[in-house]
């Protein structure tokens, strides 16, 4: 049966979400499932923004003849052309083949790759700037490349004034019967979904971000509907905002995350002995995780919400602990600067872990070394105490 809500008198979403995908992309953990979304704007013309992955196509598809009611479909406009989002188009053309597909020239491009219809037969080329009407809604087609494909766009509706953003303002997350951001809990509930989502799978295009905000500044938007997670139709400066501090790379929070690898024990000591001293001298907000029992896609959102960022790992056959150089390497990947760090090594030979970290984070930019990195042979004996808390209280200094 159909599972449909309105968006407005005349728009619906027309989505579905999967509770079964363990990773999303194959790779990021889903707890909490994701949702597809589309909508369709019931006008002169009938129009659908996006379709959705296949793993809902048939509740996709109850949707969207429901909401048609016995209307054929007439535009499909595409804003981005990952396969979770336009797995459907070519059975879409099976039942509506008199559709058009409003999309970029990049969109074309990809839509061959992926497909074997004759998309010029059915494409429809907008560029910046291009507007279309279905009757009474107006739609201005606005570039976000790289955010986080070359082709993907956003698309506004003058009448509605909805901005419909494919996967910025996303999150992972299946909806649960409320499709609105007000109808839900969010900074309790979706906040740190939503974070893990945009900082993994948007993070490293921090700039073209940006560059998508300002475009937005210039729109009225009182609305917008992204293709994951809820739809935002109050306090938008609230998402605005934490879009504004993630894609500048600056810390969302004043607070210490210790990601410490360790095999035998002694490395988790020194980071927990470490956590203590910090909440001795006051400090509140402090995360200590351990990098081998944590998915690197929630330490990556960690470190793009914590100002600072200790590294603990033993030394591991003369290189880093591998679950550790794993996290220093998506941190490079995905553009993770303007952190204020230190490191904390171990070793019972020849420890050079910290030294090796160094070099790594030196490659990221703007990351501010707050101390000398501390070193623990085997084991962390009383004699050292004094130095964690030199290092403790460099923390606190450098905290604003
Ligand atoms: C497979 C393996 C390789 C290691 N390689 C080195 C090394 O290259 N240099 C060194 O000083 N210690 C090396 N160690 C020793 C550990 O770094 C050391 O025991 C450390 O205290 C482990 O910390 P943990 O108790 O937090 O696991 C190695 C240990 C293991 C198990």
């Amino acid at each position: 049966m159909h599972c449909t809500r309105k968006v407005t008198d005349h728009i619906y979403w027309v989505g579905g979400s999967d509770r079964r995908l363990a990773l999303f992309e194959n790779i990021f953990p889903i707890k909490r499932g994701v949702s597809y979304n589309a909508y369709v704007v019931m006008d002169e013309k009938t129009v659908l923004l996006d379709t959705a992955d296949s793993s809902i196509s048939r509740q996709f598809f109850e949707n969207l003849t429901h909401v048609l009611d016995g209307r054929t479909l007439d535009y499909l406009i595409v804003n981005h052309m990952e396969p979770d989002h336009c797995a459907l188009i070519e059975e879409l053309l099976l039942r509506y083949p008199d559709l058009t597909l409003i999309g970029n020239a990049k969109t074309f491009q990809m839509m061959k790759q992926f497909f074997d219809f004759d998309v010029d037969a059915h494409a429809t080329v907008v560029k910046e700037g291009d507007t279309f009407s279905s009757g009474e809604h107006v739609f201005h087609f606005v570039m976000a490349p790289m955010v986080h494909w070359p082709e993907a766009m956003v698309t506004y509706e003058e009448k509605t004034k909805i901005l419909f953003s494919a996967d910025g303002f996303g999150t992972f997350g299946a909806l649960n019967g409320n499709i609105f951001a007000d109808e839900v809990d969010f900074d309790r509930d979706w906040l740190d979904d939503a974070r893990r989502y945009y900082t993994n799978i948007v993070g490293k295009y921090g700039m073209q971000v940006q560059n998508l905000l300002k475009k937005a500044a210039g729109l009225d938007i009182a609305m917008i509907c992204p293709l994951h997670g809820p739809i935002w139709r109050e306090d938008l400066g609230y998402i605005l905002d934490k879009y504004n501090t993630w894609s500048s790379y600056a810390p969302e929070d004043q607070a210490v995350m210790i990601a410490y690898a360790s095999m035998y024990g002694n490395t988790e000591n020194a980071a927990n002995v470490l956590a203590g001293i910090l909440a001795d001298k006051g400090v509140k907000k402090i995360v200590v995780y351990d990098v081998s029992n944590t998915d690197v896609s929630e330490l990556i959102s960690e470190a793009f919400r914590c100002s600072h960022i200790v590294l603990a790992a033993p030394t591991y056959n003369g290189g880093i602990y591998p679950k550790m150089e794993n996290f220093l390497a998506d941190m490079k990947a995905l553009n993770v600067q303007k952190r204020k760090v230190a490191f904390l090594e171990n070793g019972t030979w020849a420890a050079t872990s910290g030294k090796q970290m160094a070099e790594q984070v030196a490659a990221l930019k703007e990351m501010t070394v707050i101390s000398d990195t501390l070193t623990v042979k085997s084991a962390l004996k009383e004699d050292q105490y004094a130095s964690l808390e030199e290092l403790a209280d460099k923390i606190v200094a450098s905290m604003e």
